[in-house]
């Protein structure tokens, strides 16, 4: 039991864990929309042939992902003829087209065999006026056909409004109360422009929670930084899909990425998490995408950035080859990732010097290691030292202490 009154079974047996852990032990049952292969192509970089949208595809559905949704098949002839050849592999995942709420895409895209329709239409006043121009009345009315139409195909239909932050609340939940009606199987809500808050999110979901009964997806631009933590708010609001895209890739600087999705997910709920995908097959996954669009996996990336489980501060070391828990809340090893001690700078500590020394089968006591440590100081205060030279000066420092000679400066150790 924790101070908000809920159990978690993990939370509860590990006097280490956080407590907010069990706040979130609600968040277990959601579903990932995975848009690289729409919201994605909408990066500025990305031109996806056929044979690289049918290897991401694949890839996504070996990564587990629930459903794979893909550019509109009116966007142009290879979008929809690529839409029917990414039907026809027979994935696990479902397969979603994402249209414009007109009859005229609907008609193409039911078409292709997708399992259903993300079909979208602005209701903020912005893009009422400047994009489409309709109205409210209109829109209900263009809604109610393209969805009955999409049903009486069979498929599922997702109803979506775009720029959901910006638009008025009695207009978005007139709509959505009157597609819930219809039988969607989901309303979508869209921060299109990046400007909503976690807490915006958690009311707005919050509310729409008590107004609908079918499913509720959310889709987060990264505008401003909160994409992810838009899509958990969202998801401790009573959402169940979040769209995602590797490496976060769309229009502008895109949306929540799927793997930044999967840490913060992970943190609130390991096994389900675990359960749901094979995690180990997202580096591939990312740099699958990152060669198609052409740029690098970013230094800081959640989890797979070549520095997410680099440690190097001399406190910091100590207490992670003590218990990686104390400054990792995230397992490299349920990633595939592997843990890395840095140590040849001048922030380094005798600790974290002396694990290099055992790793490489030296003996020396721990005043000596104290003293090779100092020296290191010495020359990162330099320059840093790469991980072959630091071995070296430890293995010159134990010989010559093992000859009888205790070298007192960098120098005498070289
Ligand atoms: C926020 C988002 O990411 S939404 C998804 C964005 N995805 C896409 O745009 C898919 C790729 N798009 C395309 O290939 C093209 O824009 C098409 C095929 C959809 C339409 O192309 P065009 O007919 O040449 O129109 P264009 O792109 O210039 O303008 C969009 C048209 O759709 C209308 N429109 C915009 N949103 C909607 C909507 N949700 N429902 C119905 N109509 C809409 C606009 O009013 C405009 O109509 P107009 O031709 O009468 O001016
Ligand atoms: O269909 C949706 O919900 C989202 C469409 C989109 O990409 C956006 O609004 O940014
Ligand atoms: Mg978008």
């Amino acid at each position: 039991m924790t101070a908000n009154g809920t159990t978690n079974g993990s939370a509860s047996h590990n006097p280490h864990a956080p407590k907010y852990q069990d706040s979130l032990s609600r968040v277990t049952n959601w579903s990932v929309i995975e848009s690289t292969l729409r919201e994605g192509e909408q990066f500025a970089n990305a031109f996806f042939d056929t044979e690289t949208k049918i290897k991401i595809a694949q890839a996504l559905d070996d990564f587990g992902v629930e459903y794979i949704e893909l550019t509109s098949p009116a966007a142009s002839e290879q979008s929809r003829s690529d839409c029917e050849a990414i039907c026809r592999l027979g994935l696990k995942a479902k397969i979603l087209t994402h249209t414009r709420c007109h009859m005229d895409d609907a008609r193409i895209a039911v078409e292709t065999g997708v399992d259903g329709l993300d079909i979208v239409i602005g209701t903020s006043s912005y893009l009422r006026e400047f994009s489409h121009g309709k109205d409210m009345d209109y829109i209900a009315k263009q809604a109610t056909e393209v969805i009955n139409f999409i049903k009486s195909k069979g498929l599922e239909v997702r109803f979506s409004s775009e720029d959901s932050f910006r638009s008025d609340l009695v207009d978005l939940l007139s709509i959505y109360r009157t597609v819930d009606k219809l039988g969607v199987n989901r309303v979508g809500i869209a921060d299109t422009v990046g400007c909503a808050n976690p807490r915006q999110v958690y009311e707005l979901v919050r509310t729409l929670r008590s107004v609908v009964s079918c499913d509720i997806e959310c889709h987060f631009h990264n505008d401003t930084g909160c994409a992810i933590a838009n899509a958990y708010a969202a998801l401790e609001a009573g959402a169940t899909h979040i769209d995602t895209s590797v490496l976060g890739i769309g229009e502008r600087n895109g949306i929540t990425p799927l793997g930044g999705l999967c840490a913060r997910m992970y943190v609130a709920d390991k096994d389900y998490v675990i359960g749901k995908y094979k995690l180990d097959k997202l580096r591939d996954l990312e740099n699958l995408v990152a060669e198609a669009v052409q740029i690098q996996v970013p230094f800081n990336n959640y989890i797979t950035g070549y520095c997410a489980f680099t440690h190097k501060a001399g406190i910091h070391a100590k207490a992670i080859l003590n218990n990686p828990s104390t400054y990792e809340i995230l397992k490299p090893e349920d990633f595939g990732m592997t843990r890395y001690v840095s140590i040849g700078h001048r922030l380094t500590g005798w600790n974290a010097v002396k694990n290099r020394v055992q790793q490489l089968g030296l003996k020396l006591s721990d005043d000596e290691v104290k003293a090779v440590t100092a020296q290191i100081k010495v020359m990162a205060d330099v320059k840093p030292l790469n991980i072959d030279e630091v071995d070296t000066l430890l293995r010159r420092f134990h010989d010559k202490v093992d000859g009888g000679i205790a070298p007192a400066t960098p120098a005498d150790a070289n």
